[in-house]
């Protein structure tokens, strides 16, 4: 269970379990305790001691999703919601609702990662046939008799009404969930893992928006390859797991230095696109000598030892009347020629 020990808080994933668990828990036991008086005055007190049964019960399922043991919690509901239903309903009569509660145990139960395929498919046929033997063997019987009409009809629609209540909190649950794992998909389609910048598909759609922007606008743009010296010397002495935070810690501090609009990506391996729109040639040689400097007086330390890297950047402003993608080429020119003029610098495609 993926648990955060210690402060009773719960994992982003299991967050939601836990919530639905503990909305209708809290459902749960104020409906059983609310009924053990009820049923108690009205002369059945065998139903009374069941509500007391199914209070404690949910007051045990509440308490073990707060320990994250979430599938136990699951498990005391269903059986609880099954074994309740099965009592109730024959002693009260159909007409007072309570099977109702069967339809929001079949999605509750999907809940349960525990359950898969077979026993999903085996725990709702086994719900679907407890509400067909029910309304088979007490549908056409008349309520109890020791019950008042108009407490069989208040039973009926308050059991609708609390029924629809599970429901509706089962399903924002499950909506909350998917909603968040389509953002999640989506964010790691379009996000390097290594340095959690922009990746590279992600990156080409942003050229190509700014690029026609800069056209509509007739506005300037500049984009420039931003690129680790010798980067292959810091895998082969040091490992390539320290490669990898040299990477990470790179990219952000980079990215500390950027405005709001600029956007950095990994384009790949030790290379990084920066894309800078309302900025000409110079304002770009700017940053780009600021970045250069500062990463290059910059010690950055990783595992307690102290690591120094050089930058070369390769820029380009960005014309319009060309496609974007040339001035990426352009840009990779500059930043092959700053590697050959000795590394270390900024080089502008003129
Ligand atoms: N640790 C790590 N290394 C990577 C990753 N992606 C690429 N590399 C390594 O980056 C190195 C790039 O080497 P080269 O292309 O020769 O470039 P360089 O050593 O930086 O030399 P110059 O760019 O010419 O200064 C290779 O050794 C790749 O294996 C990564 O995600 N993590």
């Amino acid at each position: 269970m993926n648990r955060i020990a210690g402060n009773g808080s719960h994992s982003r994933h299991n967050y939601r379990i836990f919530m639905v668990i503990n909305s209708v828990g809290y459902i749960g036991i104020l409906v059983h305790l609310a009924l053990i008086p009820v049923f108690y005055c009205l002369g059945f007190p065998g139903l009374a001691f069941l509500n007391i049964a199914g209070s404690v019960l949910w007051i045990g399922a509440w308490s073990v999703n707060h320990q994250g043991r979430y599938n136990t919690a699951i498990l005391l509901m269903t059986v609880e919601v099954i074994s309740h239903t099965l009592l109730v309903v024959p002693t009260v009569g159909w007409q007072a609702g309570f099977q109702y509660y069967l339809f929001a145990a079949v999605p509750f139960t999907l809940f349960n990662n525990r359950f898969e395929g077979k026993a999903i498919i085996f725990i709702s046929i086994a719900f679907c046939m407890e509400f067909l033997l029910l309304s088979i063997y007490t549908s056409d019987h008349p309520p109890n008799p020791s019950l008042p009409d108009n407490l069989v009809k208040l039973f009926g629609r308050a059991n609708i009404v609390i029924a629809f209540t599970a429901q509706g909190v089962i399903s924002y649950y499950f909506r909350l969930a998917s909603i968040y794992l389509e953002q999640e998909l989506e964010k790691q389609a379009h996000t390097d893992p290594l340095t959690g910048l922009y990746n590279r598909r992600r990156m080409l759609d942003f050229l190509l928006q700014q690029g026609k922007l800069a056209e509509r606008e007739q506005a300037a743009l500049s984009v420039a390859f931003v690129d680790i010296d010798h980067f292959k010397k810091i895998n082969d002495n040091y490992g390539h797991g320290t490669g990898d935070q040299v990477l990470r810690e790179v990219a952000e501090f980079v990215k500390r230095q950027l405005r709001k609009g600029d956007t950095l990506a990994r384009w790949g391996g030790e290379e990084f696109l920066l894309l800078l729109p309302h900025t000409d040639l110079d304002g770009a040689r700017v940053l780009a000598e600021k970045i250069c400097g500062t990463v290059a007086e910059h010690v950055f330390q990783i595992d307690g030892k102290d690591y120094s890297v050089t930058l070369t950047i390769g820029l380009c402003e960005h014309r319009t009347e060309h496609p974007i993608e040339k001035s990426i080429k352009l840009a990779d020119i500059a930043l092959y020629r700053g590697k050959q003029a000795g590394r270390n610098r900024v080089m502008c495609y003129s």
